[in-house]
């Protein structure tokens, strides 16, 4: 559906988006090496990891059976239905394509601190605010599928030392977050009827963007391990 305030929306997540943060351009250009490449991965694992529980915090927000199953899935997108499924197991596979131990990235210790602010700060804005703003806070998946597509495409061109199956993470996310960032935006125009819940839902979505923002900084600022 297409209102200005559907419109804002869609300004903010693309606008304000992570795919014109250096270390992504950088990236699609092929110029990033392999110890950053790797150091993206794991700092992102923190991320993918937290993704799952910060959705449980909003399950458990929303009032009625047809909405904690809508939002229940993204769990299982992640978790998978057993073991040896799911997002996080993709990206757990990516690491291995990059040389990169699953040991390694299930170990915390050596994420990069500012990722792991920006990762508690998103966590915690799920815990603490309405469910307004933290399904709005999602919305920066109107612009994942556009990234995702951006990124296969650099890596089969630019970064080969990674073997093509460890890109599965990504292409799921492709569908997958079409499908979930349509239902989040009919959430937020269903829910934002006053001026005032318009303008929550934009602040819910600029954090968000900032918060993928400080992630890329963290790491493009650089290496602990
Ligand atoms: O790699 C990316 O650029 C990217 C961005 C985003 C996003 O825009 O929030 C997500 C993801 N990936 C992703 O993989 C993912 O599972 C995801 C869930 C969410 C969310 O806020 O619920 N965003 C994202």
């Amino acid at each position: 559906m297409s209102t200005p305030f559907a419109e804002r929306l869609r300004d903010v997540a693309r606008d304000r988006y992570h795919d014109r943060h250096p270390f992504n351009t950088r990236m699609h250009k092929g110029e990033l090496t392999h110890q950053e490449l790797r150091s993206w991965i794991r700092n992102r694992f923190h991320y993918q990891r937290h993704i799952p529980v910060k959705d449980a915090l909003i399950t458990a927000k929303l009032g009625t059976p047809e909405l904690r199953r809508m939002w229940l899935r993204r769990i299982q997108d992640h978790d998978g239905q057993e073991e040896g499924e799911g997002g996080i197991e993709r990206w757990l596979r990516l690491g291995e394509a990059a040389g990169l131990d699953r040991s390694l990235l299930l170990d915390e210790t050596g994420v990069l601190p500012g990722v792991r602010l920006a990762v508690d700060g998103y966590v915690n804005f799920c815990r603490l605010r309405s469910p307004l703003e933290a399904v709005a806070a999602s919305l920066t998946e109107l612009s994942a599928p556009d990234i995702m597509r951006t990124r296969i495409d650099a890596f089969e061109k630019h970064y080969r030392w990674i073997d093509a199956e460890g890109l599965a993470y990504f292409r799921g996310r492709e569908s997958q977050g079409r499908r979930d960032s349509k239902e989040a935006l009919a959430l937020v125009l269903e829910w934002a009827r006053t001026e005032a819940e318009q303008e929550l839902a934009v602040a819910a979505l600029t954090f968000k963007c900032d918060v993928l923002w400080a992630l890329l900084d963290a790491v493009e600022r650089g290496e602990r391990s």
